[in-house]
């Protein structure tokens, strides 16, 4: 299942952490995106290539580091069909790497509309009885504010197709707490959601004891990580916010149990365009630079993590 094969590749890489593939074309250097214009203009199509290329070059430098990569859908989907080309083939590169893919789609709507959702991006599309897949993932972050219909579809997915899901439960930007810490009753809006995670969790639970129904808990947000990861045991919490956002090694510790399990942490821009921060003439070796950070971030979580006594591997 899903949650035994990302522990094990995080024990034998040494390493939680998930590179987010979010191409900003902006952040790409120059030097890839210029021979796609000169071939498809500044079209759809050349911006596709152009990630494509990218991303390929991150995956190179990074698959035997790291377990997952996370490409968040949004940052493709602006390029339209094309762009969704590029998601495809990104995560088709980084499966045949030995990455596991976490599609960052945040999806979930009326149950029969889910379904579609979930056929999509974990499950399989029915056409006239030949099953096909659409988007390739091992698992997907589900947004469960339409409430347990909207997901009821997406666990019978991770069920048949052995895949995890990654419930919303407490997001990692500046407002997540106008809505989810709302009180309802004597709980937060995402301790309710934790609970309810917590129940599907019991019966998607591997081989480590860890479930494959798990939860996105921002880095951003340490002290209610440490209640939350009480409240969802058995539920591996995917953390972003890590780096740009301002989380930190020592931040996200609460999101992992005393195993040392528990939890991937996941950096987007401050991997992808680390090349920014380095000297000029290393442009071209972006890829090496991104490998350099996401071994420093893996050092600093597994550092702290040992000074806390939690140590997996
Ligand atoms: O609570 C959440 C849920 C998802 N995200 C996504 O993670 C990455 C973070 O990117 P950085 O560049 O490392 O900040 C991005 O895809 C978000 O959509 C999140 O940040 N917080």
């Amino acid at each position: 299942m899903f949650i035994d094969y990302l522990i094990e590749s995080i024990k034998k890489k040494k390493s939680p952490v998930v590179v987010g593939l979010d191409p900003r074309l902006e952040l790409i250097p120059d030097c890839v995106k210029k021979k796609y214009y000169d071939k498809y203009g500044k079209t759809f199509k050349a911006a596709s290539e152009a990630i494509l290329e990218f991303n390929k070059v991150i995956i190179d430098n990074v698959y035997d580091i790291v377990p997952a990569v996370k490409p968040q859908i949004a940052f493709y989907e602006q390029y339209g069909i094309e762009g969704l080309d590029a998601y495809i083939k990104t995560c088709k590169y980084a499966s045949s790497k030995g990455l596991l893919i976490i599609g960052d789609v945040k999806r979930g709507d009326i149950g029969s509309t889910s379904k579609a959702y979930s056929s999509a991006y974990i499950g399989k599309s029915d056409i006239e009885g030949e099953k096909l897949e659409a988007f390739p993932a091992d698992a997907v972050t589900v947004n469960p504010y339409l409430g347990d219909d909207c997901l009821k579809e997406f666990i019978e997915d991770v069920e048949k197709y052995s895949k995890g899901i990654f419930v919303l439960v407490k997001t990692s930007n500046p407002s997540s707490s106008q809505i989810q810490n709302l009180m309802s009753g004597d709980k937060k809006i995402y301790e309710i959601v934790a609970l309810m995670v917590d129940g599907w969790s019991s019966n998607y639970v591997g081989e480590y004891g860890y479930s494959s129904i798990g939860a996105v808990v921002g880095a951003t947000y340490p002290e209610e990580a440490k209640m939350l990861r009480k409240l969802m045991p058995n539920s591996y919490f995917l953390v972003p916010g890590y780096g740009a956002q301002g989380g930190t090694a020592e931040d996200v510790v609460n999101s992992f149990n005393d195993d040392g399990l528990g939890a991937v942490v996941n950096s987007s821009r401050a991997i992808l365009y680390a090349y920014k921060r380095e000297k000029d003439e290393l442009v071209e070796n972006y890829g090496a630079a991104a490998r350099k950070e996401a071994m420093k971030m893996r050092d600093a979580i597994n550092k702290t993590l040992e000074k806390h006594g939690k140590k997996y591997w």
